[in-house]
Parts: C-alpha cells; sequence; structure tokens
C-alpha cells in the first residue's frame, strides 16, 4: 500500500468538540466498516442540518479485492484526520483506494481540481514518439470504457505493445471514476486528465494523475491484477440494468466476483437480445432506419454503425413540425438551423444543409459515423443524419443558450458574462480544442473558430459546434489546401487566408482571436478606428505593448474582473495569434498557462496584423519600422509568472 497524497484546502476548520468533529467521527467510522463492499465503493452523509452535516466517499481501485480496500480504508481513515487537523474538507489517495469528506455535498458532482500527477522517475529512452503514439489511442480507449460502464464500477485497464528502439514492450493503463459519476461527467473528468498528460510528464515512462473524481494512471508493467478486473463484457443498457445504488448493495453471501459475472452477464446478454427481438416483432419496424433515439441508447457501441445514425425523413419532420418557420432557429453557411423535438421528449437541433457535399452517400454517412465518435463535454454532439431525395440533414444535440456572440457583442446581454463566466467559457473552449486536435482518434483542424459556433448549455459551459464539417464536406484535407470551405475574415490566420494553408495553428490562431473578442466584448471583424488602431488584434497589441493591457477589457467586467487571470489570458490571446506559425502554442501547451499552473509564459511577439478592406477581402499589413524587440521587462513585471 503506498501513499501518495492528501489534500487540505484549508478553507475552514472546525473546533474540537465540536458537532462536526463527532459527525467525522461516526463518518469515518461507517466508511471504514463498509470497506468490505464488493463494489470498492460507498458514500454516506452525517448530520441533516448545515454545517454540521458532512458528505463522505471511499473509492478502492478497480482491481483491487476487499481485503486490500479494507486495509488501504483503514488506513485511510486513520491518517486523514493526522495530514489534515480540524479541516472540514480532506483527501486522501493510495495507490490503492482514496477518501474524501467535505461539509459541501460532494456526490455525483465532477470535481477534478486539484489534479495532481506523480510520475515514475525513469525516462523512456528511445523513440519516444513511438511510444505516445501507442499511449495516446490506448490511453483514450481505456477512458471511454471506464465512462460508458453503466453499472458496477467506472473502472477500465488495457495494455498494449509498444515498440522503441527495436524492443517490443508492453504499456499498462487505467482509468477510473467515482461510480456515482453520470458517463458524460466521468468522460469529461478522464479526458481532462489525460489532457494534462502532455504538459506534465512528456516521457515519463508511468504517470498517475489523481483529482476529486477520478484518476488514470500508465506503467510499463502490470501494475494491476489483470485477473480481478471484470471482462470487458458489453455494457447492458441503462434501461435495462440501472446503476445499482451502492448503498443499496446486499452483501454477496461469499459468491465469488467472477461467479456473479458469470452468472450475470450471460442473463443480461439474453435478456437484451429477448428484448430487441421483442420490440423488433412488436413494433414491426425494422433495424436498418431508426424512428428516433435517446442520447442515453447512445454509447459508444452502438454509433459505430451507419444504421443507428440514420433517420428518416419523416420522423425529422414530425419533429420540426415539417420545418416550420416558428422552430427556424437560426441559419448558418451551410443552411437553415430549425429545432425540433423527438417523440420521446429529446430536444434535437436539425440542420438541412443547403451546399452539396461533394461526395457520395457511403462516403459522407461513414465521415458521418467518424465525427459521430467524437464525443467531448465541449462540443456539440452530432445525434444522426437523415439522407433522402434532395434532403441531406444533420442532427446535433441542441444546446439551449444560444450562441457566444448573442451575448458576447450586445451591450446588455454581455453584462450576463462576468469574468468568472467568460474564464469558464475561455477553458472550455481550450478542451474542446485539444480534444479535437489532439486527442480524437481523428485529429480534426476545425478551420472556423468563431464566436458564433461556441454555443452555450443550460450552465454556460461553451460547447463548440461545426467541428468535422470539412471531413463531411470530403474537403482535402491535406496542409496545403487552397479551397476555402470555411474561415471567417477577422479570425484567420494570415497563411489560411493568404495561401490557403491550415493546420491546429491556424486553429490556434482563430482561438486567439476569439480570446481577445471574449475579453473586450468587441468583434475582431467590426472594430472601428476610434481606437486608433484598425483592428482588434492590433488595438490589444498596443496596449500590451503600452504595459495598460487592462484597458482591453470589457467595461462591464469592471465588478468581477480578476486581474492576473485576465492578464494570462490576453497574453495568451497574443501567443496565439504569433505571425510565425511555429511560434504560436498548441492548445496542450496553452491549457496549463490557462489553469495557471506553468511558470513560464513566453512572451508575446508583434502579431500579425490583418485590416480586413471591405467585407470580404483581406490584405495583410506590415510595419517595417516597428521595433521588433519590445520592452519586455514591463510587460513581465505585470504578467504574473
Ligand atoms: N446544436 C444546436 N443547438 C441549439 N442551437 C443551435 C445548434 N446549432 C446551431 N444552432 C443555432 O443556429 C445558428 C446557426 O448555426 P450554424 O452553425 O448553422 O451557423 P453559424 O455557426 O452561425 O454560421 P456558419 O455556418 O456560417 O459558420 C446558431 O447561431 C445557433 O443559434
Amino acid at each position: 500500500l503506498n501513499f501518495l497524497r492528501h489534500f487540505c484546502p484549508n478553507t475552514t476548520t472546525y473546533s474540537p468538540n465540536s458537532i462536526y468533529q463527532s459527525n467525522l467521527n461516526q463518518l469515518l467510522l461507517t466508511l471504514s466498516s463498509n470497506a468490505t463492499r464488493e463494489n470498492g465503493y460507498y458514500n454516506y452523509t452525517v448530520g441533516h442540518s448545515p454545517p454540521d452535516t458532512i458528505y463522505g466517499f471511499f473509492l478502492c481501485r478497480g482491481d483491487v479485492n476487499t481485503d486490500v480496500c479494507e486495509i488501504c480504508v483503514k488506513n485511510a481513515t486513520t491518517i486523514i484526520s493526522q495530514r489534515c487537523p480540524n479541516q472540514k474538507e480532506a483527501t486522501i489517495w493510495y495507490d490503492k483506494c482514496m477518501l474524501r469528506y467535505s461539509n459541501r455535498s460532494i456526490f455525483s458532482r465532477v470535481n477534478f481540481s486539484p489534479g495532481r500527477s506523480m510520475f515514475n522517475t525513469q525516462n523512456f529512452n528511445g523513440n519516444s514518439y513511438n511510444f505516445i503514439a501507442v499511449l495516446v489511442p490506448t490511453m483514450n480507449e481505456t477512458v471511454h470504457q471506464a465512462a460508458h460502464k453503466f453499472s458496477g464500477k467506472k473502472f477500465a485497464t488495457k495494455d498494449a505493445n509498444v515498440t522503441a528502439s527495436g524492443k517490443t514492450g508492453k504499456l499498462f493503463t487505467l482509468a477510473q471514476c467515482t461510480p456515482d459519476l453520470s458517463s458524460e461527467d466521468c468522460l469529461f473528468c478522464l479526458q481532462d486528465s489525460t489532457s494534462r498528460l502532455p504538459a506534465c510528464c512528456e516521457n515519463k515512462k508511468g504517470v498517475t494523475f489523481i483529482s476529486l473524481s477520478c484518476n488514470i494512471r500508465y506503467e510499463t508493467y502490470p501494475f494491476y491484477n489483470a485477473t480481478t478486473v471484470p471482462a470487458a463484457a458489453p455494457a447492458p443498457a441503462p434501461e435495462l440494468a440501472p446503476a445499482p445504488n451502492p448503498k443499496n448493495k446486499q452483501g454477496n453471501g461469499g459468491i465469488s466476483r467472477q461467479v456473479i459475472i458469470a452468472i450475470v452477464v450471460p442473463i443480461a446478454v439474453v435478456s437484451l437480445v429477448v428484448l430487441l427481438v421483442g420490440l423488433r416483432f412488436l413494433t414491426g419496424r425494422t433495424m436498418k432506419q431508426k424512428q428516433y433515439g435517446t442520447t442515453k441508447e447512445r454509447n459508444e457501441d452502438d454509433i459505430s454503425t451507419v444504421e443507428s445514425l440514420q433517420y428518416e425523413l419523416n420522423t425529422i419532420e414530425i419533429a420540426t413540425t415539417s420545418f416550420s418557420a416558428d422552430n427556424k432557429i437560426g441559419e448558418g453557411g451551410f443552411g437553415d438551423v430549425y429545432k425540433g423535438t423527438f417523440p420521446d421528449g429529446q430536444e434535437i437541433a436539425v440542420k438541412r444543409l443547403s451546399k452539396s457535399s461533394a461526395q457520395g452517400a457511403k462516403e459522407f454517412k461513414n465521415e458521418i459515423v467518424l465525427v459521430a465518435k467524437l464525443q467531448h463535454r465541449n462540443l456539440v454532439r452530432l445525434l444522426g443524419f437523415c439522407l433522402e431525395g434532395e434532403e441531406k440533414i444533420l442532427i446535433y444535440e441542441f444546446v439551449p443558450n444560444k450562441s457566444l456572440d448573442y451575448f458576447l457583442f450586445d451591450p446588455e446581454k454581455q453584462r450576463l458574462l462576468d469574468w468568472s463566466r467568460r474564464h469558464k467559457i475561455i477553458r472550455g473552449i481550450t478542451r474542446g480544442l485539444l480534444y479535437l486536435h489532439e486527442e480524437s482518434r481523428l485529429k480534426i483542424v476545425h478551420r472556423d473558430l468563431k464566436a458564433s459556433n461556441k454555443l452555450l448549455d443550460k450552465d454556460m459551459n461553451p460547447k463548440i459546434s461545426d467541428f468535422g464539417m470539412a471531413r463531411i464536406f470530403d474537403v482535402d484535407q491535406s496542409v496545403e489546401n487552397t479551397i476555402k470551405i470555411a474561415g471567417t475574415y477577422g479570425y484567420m490566420a494570415p497563411e489560411y487566408a493568404i495561401h490557403g494553408q491550415f493546420s491546429v495553428k491556424s486553429d490556434v490562431f482563430s482561438f486567439g482571436v476569439l480570446i481577445l473578442e471574449i475579453i473586450s466584448g468587441k468583434k475582431s471583424n467590426g472594430f472601428y478606428k476610434s481606437h486608433g488602431t484598425r483592428d482588434l488584434i492590433s488595438y490589444a497589441w498596443k496596449l500590451w505593448r503600452n504595459g495598460a493591457p487592462l484597458e482591453l477589457m470589457d467595461p462591464t467586467l469592471q465588478e468581477s474582473f480578476v486581474s492576473d487571470e485576465v492578464i494570462r489570458c490576453i497574453r495568451i490571446g497574443l501567443l496565439c495569434v504569433e505571425e510565425d506559425v511555429n511560434k504560436r502554442p498548441t492548445m496542450s501547451s496553452i491549457l496549463p498557462m490557462l489553469e495557471s499552473y506553468s511558470d513560464t509564459l513566453p512572451i508575446p511577439r508583434r502579431p500579425a496584423f490583418f485590416i480586413p478592406s471591405g467585407s470580404d477581402s483581406m490584405t495583410k499589413e506590415r510595419n517595417p519600422n516597428q521595433p521588433q524587440s519590445i520592452n519586455e521587462a514591463s510587460i513581465s513585471e505585470l504578467c504574473p509568472r
């Protein structure tokens, strides 16, 4: 049993002999005496009246047996009070378990801060590129498997062969969430953890990344017990087998887990088959075309086929009341967008494509299957499509709070976006883009990032929309492509606007413009000369160079801004709009810069200057007399490092 870390946020303390202390003692005792639960997880609450209510849980690693789990939890309950004396909140991690308590409700909520990485001191010698090329997809698969477990543990492991310097070795990966999280939250937590790996642990032979709701680990030796890891059986649909409430879970009377799996899995599979056959018989539906579905039904396994994504036109017409004007919610470059509702109440957004795709129906469908597999909390999810006669329709999850531009550029509505919301939006877009660029299987360059295709969910979390359009429309994916299907002036990197060259770095440029827009509340392509410069990037740069970056800020932020964070974001924005493609940061290096745990931020250099002339032509201006060196000292003083 290895102790890893403890975390006491030092926010509030309790007094000795208080009710809180006695509740804490009772909580720890209860957790300890439930440590042999088969599920390896137990949560408990003591006290019903705040501020003395206390919430706690333990989580044992998915592969450890109940004996080890018990030893680990008992250790944790003893040590935690010593590590965090008198603290109302505390967390302790061992390699085999974690234990957490708090005076705030902590169940079924994703919380990945503070994330901490611990790594194997050995570096990976040899070709680390080969190693990473195996690590990334293997870890992604493990993460998805863990997140999409509908019952029992949200835990998965996977090993893979890795070849480096002519030798073949093994890679072992593990991912686990607390089982009270939804699949979406678990995936979000695990993806957040994997997104931090490049920043913290490049070239490390092994890494453990722990957070309050999930953890991941990889090593080049078998650190988990493969024989006790539950077989990767197909996850039963949630409707058939709801996640058991750990509190109500009964003891198993000495029957081993393998025996339970051996009995339950075949029964579940047979029941599923019987149910599906029965449904088909009763409804007379063909399975070929799905009438309607819910997001819940669509797990990783069933989005792998065209059939599961294809909808009949009739179904879409019913959902949108025949594309009625009342249901029209927007129009974009690809066509009109309608709100719709499936018979089960699920809300959808229907994009009726007006542009025709360059590719045939088969390729169009195949691309949709691939794009639909891209799932991240900060991406608008593609639920399906319809292809009938002249109609080509894409069906997305409905995102209720309109797009970012709707709030950002309206003098009244921009007040609703205080600094913490804007910062959260910047972080969310960063995560979504990082996933598209570096973590997803497809490696997507968006090519048209802008405020209008960032949609906001009910909690004002951003979701990137319109990704994958280049694939769906079969535009050449090479970096030399000169056909512009996407791209909006004011956001486009010079090399893309002028030469048609796109890459993840042209997306980074657009992302930089977006950050500057979010901070200033001004459109990059509607910028007026009243500020003494002719575009938003130049204006931001001028203020930065003059040591007055905060003047860029939308005045409505005066009440809520955190100066360190605003300056850091402006700095990142300016780094992204560097003219030199190679100097622009990658999304994986931006995330730690944003989260403030990266101490070294490069100094921005003069950005690419772009001046829109008219509505659709761009000219590039460089001022050859502008000094290359800037007053770096004054700027670095301003900016926290
Ligand atoms: N999934 C969705 N949920 C809710 N509303 C949506 C959704 N997708 C699009 N919309 C609405 O429809 C509008 C138009 O969206 P669309 O993505 O077609 O165009 P755009 O991004 O504004 O422009 P362009 O296609 O030219 O880039 C959006 O601004 C938004 O208000």
